[in-house]
């Protein structure tokens, strides 16, 4: 096996358990020769901040899917409105109080802070004809169509650098990566990831975090997969 590239979420896997960014896991990614994507359920700002500052090429899949940048110097690409998505905020509105997490920034989904009974709302949501899902990355509850998520942003990425989805290794650290797991070539969990991302894992570390992720990088370079 050989692979060409890697995509990495951000929070909960390049991080620490605070978020903040684990500095072993950037000097990892920086002494790498292939291209490294992040892909987050943050906003695309935030992804392309964090892609320049890490020393990257601005190569993002935001938004969980919905929006992907493929460098600096290019806008971004947005798959969904919001519509749909309003209108399932505004359902649920009627039985949470939810809080939206950066409306201003977002244009393909809503982000909900985690303070409301998400297993309710999910069997809430079901009975409206909405193709609106919600996934839970551990930082906020997304609001997002059930046609974009990070698998659909790697495909789409993947073609405008000149590369298959399958050429990529993803690690990442909650549900909303499994998607990307299943396009890509191979997929590692952290140790501190959730059920559904093991279980879609080819591979889990045994370090949490950051320390994960250097892990994750370190066991394919003694595999000689990258
Ligand atoms: O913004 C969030 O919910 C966290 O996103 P990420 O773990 O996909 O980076
Ligand atoms: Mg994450």
């Amino acid at each position: 096996m050989k692979f060409k590239a890697i995509v990495a979420d951000i929070d909960g896997t390049i991080t620490c358990e605070k978020r903040e960014l684990h500095l072993g896991a950037m000097k990892k990614i920086r002494s790498l020769k292939i291209p490294v994507v992040l892909a987050t359920g943050n906003t695309l700002c935030y992804a392309r901040t964090a892609s320049r500052l890490i020393g990257l090429e601005g190569a993002v899949i935001a938004e969980n899917g919905g929006a992907v940048t493929v460098r600096f110097d290019l806008q971004g690409t947005f798959e969904e409105s919001l519509e749909e998505c309003e209108k399932a905020y505004s359902f649920l509105s009627e039985y949470f109080k939810l809080t939206k997490l950066d409306p201003l920034y977002r244009k393909t989904e809503i982000a909900l802070r985690r303070d409301f009974d998400l297993e309710k709302a999910r069997a809430l949501l079901k009975t409206q004809s909405l193709d609106i899902e919600m996934v839970d990355t551990k930082y906020a509850i997304h609001l997002k169509s059930t046609k974009i998520n990070k698998g659909v942003g790697l495909q789409k990425l993947a073609g405008m650098m000149g590369l298959e989805a399958e050429d990529f290794v993803a690690i990442g650290d909650s549900e909303n990566d499994v998607e990307m797991f299943e396009a890509s070539g191979f997929g590692i969990a952290v140790a501190n990831g959730d059920e559904k991302i093991k279980e879609a894992a080819n591979y889990v570390t045994d370090a949490s975090f950051g320390d994960g992720t250097v892990e994750a990088i370190e066991f394919l370079e003694s595999n000689g997969w990258i």
